[in-house]
Formats: C-alpha cells, sequence, structure tokens
C-alpha cells in the first residue's frame, strides 16, 4: 500500500477560518493532516485531536499599528523561515489555507519550495492577504461568486465554503424547547456579539408575549450575558450543535461572518443580519448583501438599528410564516451543501 499522501492545513485564528477547515479534512481521511496555527487562538481548542497542531507566532505582523513596513516585512520572513522548515522537515506534499494572516507565510513558503497551495476565501470581500497573494497560489476556491469580482488576474472556481457534516444530516437538538413554537436564534459569530445581545434582550418581551422562543449564543464576553431570565429564553456563551440549532430555528438574527452564513443557506434559515462594523473593510456586509440580493435575508448596519425597529421587524416576521417559508427556498438556493467534498476532490488532484 502506498504511504498517505502529507497535507499541511493553515487555518487560525476564529470559528470562521477553522470550521470550513476542519469540515474539509473530514473529507481526506486517507491523507495524513497536520494543522498550522498561532498558540493563543481558538485552533488550540477547535482543532480535533486527530491533526498535529504547529504554531508560529504572528504578533506584530497582524498589529496594524506600532511596526513599521521594515519590521512587518521582518516578522514575515521568520516566519515564512519557521514555515519552510516545518514544511521540508515533514515531506509536505502540498497546503490548504483558508486565508487570514497565518496564509501569508503559509503560502509564501509552500511555493518557495514549489508545492502546491490551494488558498479558499470565504468572504464575499476577499480579505487583503487573498488579494495579494493568489496569484501565487495553485488553486483559489472561492465561496461566494461575488469575490471574484475582486480577484480578476487569478483563476478561481465558485466551491462554496465547507461546513461541518452535521449540517447535511437532520440533527436532534439537545435543549428543552417545545416541538411547535417559533424559535429565534442569535449568534454574533464564534466571539458573540456584545452589541447584538443588548438590542435583542432589549426587544425580546414583545417576541416572547408573540409565543416565540429564544436560544441566544452570547459569547465569553458578556458582563450582561445571565441579566435576562425567561421561561422562554435559553442563553449560551457558545453551543456546539449549530446545525441543530439553524435546522430547528424560524430566524436568525446573526452577524455576517461567512461561514454562518454559509450554514444559514445551507439549513434554509431566514436570517435578519447585522455586520460587524469595524470587521476589516466592512466585509461582512458585502456577505450580508450576498443573502439579502438573493432575498435570503435582511441587513441592517448596526449603526440605524433601535431595539424598536429590531422588534417590529422580528414581530412581522413571526407573522408572516409565508414570508418565511419564502426565504428559506431563496436560502436554499444559495447553498453548495457539498462544498467539503468539491474542495477535498481539489485537493486530490494537486496534492498527492
Ligand atoms: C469579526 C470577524 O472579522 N469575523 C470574521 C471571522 O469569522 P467568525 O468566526 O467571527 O464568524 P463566522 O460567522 O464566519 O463563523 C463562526 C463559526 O462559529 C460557529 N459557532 C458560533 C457560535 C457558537 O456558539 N457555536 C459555533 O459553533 C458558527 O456555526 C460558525 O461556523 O472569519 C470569517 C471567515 O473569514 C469572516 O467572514 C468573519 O467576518
Amino acid at each position: 500500500m502506498s504511504k498517505p499522501s502529507r497535507l499541511l492545513i493553515a487555518a487560525s485564528g476564529t470559528g470562521g477560518h477553522l470550521f470550513p477547515a476542519i469540515a474539509l479534512a473530514e473529507q481526506l481521511p486517507d491523507y495524513k493532516i497536520e494543522w498550522l496555527g498561532v498558540p493563543n487562538r481558538l485552533e488550540t481548542q477547535l482543532v480535533p485531536d486527530q491533526y498535529p497542531l504547529h504554531t508560529i507566532n504572528l504578533e506584530g505582523f497582524q498589529q496594524r499599528f506600532g511596526l513599521g513596513t521594515l519590521g512587518i516585512l521582518l516578522r514575515l520572513a521568520n516566519s515564512i523561515r519557521q514555515v519552510r522548515q516545518l514544511l521540508k522537515e515533514n515531506n509536505f506534499q502540498g497546503l490548504v489555507t483558508t486565508g487570514g494572516y497565518i496564509a501569508a507565510p503559509a503560502i509564501l513558503a509552500a511555493r518557495s519550495l514549489s508545492l502546491p497551495v490551494i488558498l479558499h476565501e470565504a468572504n464575499a470581500l476577499p480579505g487583503k492577504v487573498t488579494r495579494w497573494l493568489s496569484p501565487w497560489c495553485t488553486n483559489v476556491a472561492v465561496g461566494f461568486a461575488a469575490a471574484e469580482n475582486y480577484l480578476p488576474r487569478v483563476s478561481t472556481v465558485v466551491t462554496g465554503t465547507p461546513v461541518r457534516s452535521q449540517f447535511r444530516t437532520p440533527q436532534t437538538l439537545d435543549l428543552p424547547i417545545p416541538e411547535n413554537v417559533p424559535l429565534i436564534v442569535v449568534v454574533g459569530g464564534s466571539q458573540g456579539a456584545v452589541a447584538i445581545n443588548q438590542l435583542v434582550r432589549q426587544s425580546a418581551q414583545s417576541w416572547f408575549d408573540a409565543g416565540a422562543w429564544i436560544v441566544h449564543l452570547t459569547g465569553e464576553n458578556d458582563p450582561d450575558a445571565q441579566s435576562l431570565q425567561h421561561p422562554q429564553y435559553i442563553t449560551l456563551p457558545f453551543y456546539k450543535n449549530m446545525a441543530g440549532l439553524f435546522q430547528r430555528a424560524n430566524l436568525a438574527i446573526s452577524r455576517a461572518g461567512a461561514a454562518t452564513l454559509t450554514e444559514l443557506t445551507v439549513t434554509q434559515t431566514p436570517a435578519i443580519l447585522i455586520p460587524y462594523p469595524y470587521a476589516a473593510e466592512d466585509h461582512q456586509l458585502f456577505n450580508a448583501a450576498v443573502l439579502a440580493d438573493a432575498g435570503a435575508g435582511i441587513v441592517f448596519r448596526q449603526s440605524e438599528l433601535t431595539p424598536q425597529l429590531l422588534e417590529s421587524k422580528v414581530l412581522h416576521f413571526l407573522k408572516s410564516p409565508l414570508e418565511l417559508k419564502e426565504m428559506r427556498s431563496r436560502a436554499g438556493a444559495l447553498a453548495i451543501p457539498d462544498s467539503a467534498e468539491i474542495l477535498a476532490e481539489l485537493v486530490r488532484k494537486l496534492v498527492n
């Protein structure tokens, strides 16, 4: 039997970068996969035990201020050297990355060794590293077709963004929610969103009065997370079974990270989207526009959204099941549920 191919996956920082990479890795059980991340981010908790995690220190390189261009270049050169050494010592045959800062040294190191690189960009407005370095990659896959407009010199393929396998089969929900009540899920990306949490807590009473239940994923950093108590209200800092939750939900109130939006299309969950206003280059607004333009959701900028406006919009949806049904099917029309397999196929072609 031939030896398994060795693949390095560089994905780091947030759930939005990690979950799609984990979903892809799940489709490559015959590969010897190892992970590249940084020491103090979510990968130390989320990367499954079967993938050894190597870390490099990107501090300084990630800071926008403080270091001059020369400082940043020196850091980058140092990171590239570390990744090159890792790739050579372990005889990796290729690299997959989901973008972000970790992608810069990873792509440059792998290409300097002539290894194939597959870059997956989940956002509708590709990040800076993707825009700068995609011409160097062997293959560039995008989650949303809109991203292709920003990568004019690159040949890209629209693969969608991989979702964890649970999203594609019906999941049971281990939360005590009655069967026939409308369910609203509130989620602020993998870190939670304090501003959305506050808006929701101020608006929720009339949704309870209308019979709705709320599952509110607050993130770990909300000091007031426990301030609202109600029999129809479940609050958790983080929840693993997002597939079960989105499948059951009638409506989501959410930030507009690419991974979450992709999941919402796969589970066909209508959404009120409130893009994170401080995201790099306002990229969440571009993601949200993809769903809004397709009629799968509506978008509010955080600055224009008052508790009253949110309250009345949700009440409107709770009274309009037909409208929600149409939004569900429009969300479904955007979905590429087998994105992980499509990307895995690409990996098999290039890394062997
Ligand atoms: C603030 C910021 O810049 N965030 C970016 C970050 O995503 P960030 O991680 O903030 O957000 P995403 O929405 O893309 O992904 C969140 C992921 O965490 C999961 N989840 C969330 C809460 C929870 O309780 N349990 C759980 O499992 C979601 O199901 C999803 O898979 O990378 C994304 C992909 O490049 C970008 O589109 C986002 O804009």
